[in-house]
């Protein structure tokens, strides 16, 4: 039976998915398949999609750009699946920087 198409955050719903099925693999599982081989792996696809937001990006063209992201976003919750980081500590820290200028931010850095 298809998954219900989650109404609300589809990254949380999406994660959640990608918890199960880290924690029970199956064969016709991409993600598990992908867990299954490492970090290394995974990091390379990160790689890989990132390369495509890039090429997409240069030809301008919004679908193939939106397409990427999607599957830049999708590898990237891979990657927090695989070292148990929930979604929730990225928008919490998206959230502490929020209204703070990136110029700012960095002329405070120390070191
Ligand atoms: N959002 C995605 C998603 N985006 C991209 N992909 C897969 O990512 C893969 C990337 O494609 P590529 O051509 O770059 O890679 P490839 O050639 O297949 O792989 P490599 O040979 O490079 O390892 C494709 O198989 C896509 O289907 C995704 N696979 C799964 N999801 C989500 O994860 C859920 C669980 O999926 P399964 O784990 O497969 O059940 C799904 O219901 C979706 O919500």
């Amino acid at each position: 039976m298809p998954m219900e198409k989650p109404k609300d955050d589809i990254i949380a719903a999406i994660y959640r998915v990608i918890q199960e099925r880290k924690a029970n693999p199956s064969e016709s599982s991409y993600t598990a398949s992908l867990m299954a081989k490492g970090v290394d792996k995974i990091l390379k696809k990160v790689g890989e999609e990132a390369t495509e937001v890039v090429i997409a990006g240069k030809g301008g063209k919004r679908e193939e750009i939106v397409y990427e992201t999607a599957d830049l976003i999708f590898h990237n919750l891979v990657l927090l699946g695989f070292y148990d980081i929930d979604p929730e500590e990225v928008y919490a820290e998206l959230r502490r920087r929020f209204g703070i200028s990136g110029i700012e931010e960095k002329e405070s850095r120390v070191g």
